[in-house]
């Protein structure tokens, strides 16, 4: 634990490491123009770098037919780093000096490298439900090859993850503390949930691009832009694409598409597990405006 949060350890994902972090949080150099992807790990991230990477490099594919384009060939973890992969050395298909830097991450608030907060740029944070947080999780963790390290039972899963111990977790801390930091600064960080985005997909790539600096214009509109990026990031699409291969050793491709869908939690946990969750919940969340039901919008 670092600051307040779970790590993995040197030994056991070394880029992705404590040890990694800190090193980086002092040494990172932000630029003004970066764009930052935040989110938990089974929020979203996978989803929301397709579509971020569509937006930003609309342009530079406009010619290409749709077979050609990097988010048909490559997982979206290809195209858009994260962080921490960038930083030591080991990167991806997709980056090769072109403007905006684009990079994903899953360090809390409290150990975000400084310079990226000084530097003005643009972070879109995307948190789900903690219930199907914790339902993905178990999947993927599940779905992993080196079994000895990962194999659990959901109940064991549970526990886990209601005490906090996730990946970058605790759940509820990191959630808030971005909260809080976009409280203060609207203009550099959009704040969105899944639940959200699954509901009116086409509305927040709309608003995500906007964000961002990189509004559609009306042309694009009337030729259905919008709507060719959100078919081309889509749960289908992408899952397709990715049926076959490992992302990296051990990790499988498809591991990163499951269900994609919003309430699969509803099949996993039993009404004790669901009363826990919703009680911690509702505690640690108290007075934020945020809500994971759908048809409930989070600030934008
Ligand atoms: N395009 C698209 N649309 C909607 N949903 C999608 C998409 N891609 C991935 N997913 C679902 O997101 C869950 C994985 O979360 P992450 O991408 O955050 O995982 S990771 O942190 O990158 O490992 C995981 O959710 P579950 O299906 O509930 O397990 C994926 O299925």
């Amino acid at each position: 634990m670092y600051q307040g949060f779970w790590h993995f350890s040197h030994i056991s994902y070394d880029v992705f490491s404590v040890e990694a972090m800190m090193t980086m949080q002092n040494t990172f150099q932000a630029q003004p123009t970066d764009i930052y992807l935040i989110t938990l790990p089974k929020s979203g991230t996978t989803w929301i770098k397709a579509v971020t990477y569509a937006i930003v490099n609309r342009e530079r594919y406009k010619n290409s037919t749709l077979s050609s384009h990097p988010l048909l060939a490559y997982n979206p973890h290809k195209c858009v780093p994260f962080l921490e992969t960038e930083v030591f050395g080991k990167t991806s298909v997709y980056v090769d000096g072109c403007l905006p830097r684009l990079f994903a991450t899953h360090i809390p608030y409290t150990s975000l490298p400084q310079s990226i907060l000084d530097s003005g740029c643009r972070i879109v944070y995307m948190c789900r439900n903690p219930k199907d947080v914790l339902v993905s999780l178990f999947h993927f963790t599940n779905k992993l090859r080196d079994k000895s390290r990962c194999q659990m039972a959901f109940d064991e899963a549970f526990e886990m993850f209601s005490k906090g111990i996730m990946p970058y977790g605790p759940y509820w801390d990191h959630v808030k503390g971005y909260y809080n930091f976009s409280l203060e600064h609207q203009k550099n960080i959009l704040y969105l949930t899944y639940e959200d985005m699954k509901e009116d997909t086409v509305n927040r790539v709309k608003h995500i691009a906007e964000f961002l600096g990189y509004p559609f214009t009306k042309d694009e509109e009337a030729r259905g832009v919008v709507g060719e990026i959100v078919r081309l990031c889509g749960f289908k699409s992408l899952s397709e694409v990715n049926k076959h291969g490992d992302f990296r050793e051990g990790v499988p491709n498809d591991a990163f598409f499951r269900e994609g869908k919003v309430g699969d939690w509803r099949n996993h946990l039993t009404d004790e597990m669901t009363k826990v969750l919703t009680q911690i919940t509702e505690q640690k969340f108290h007075g934020m405006d945020i809500s994971f039901e759908v048809g409930a919008h989070v600030r934008n």
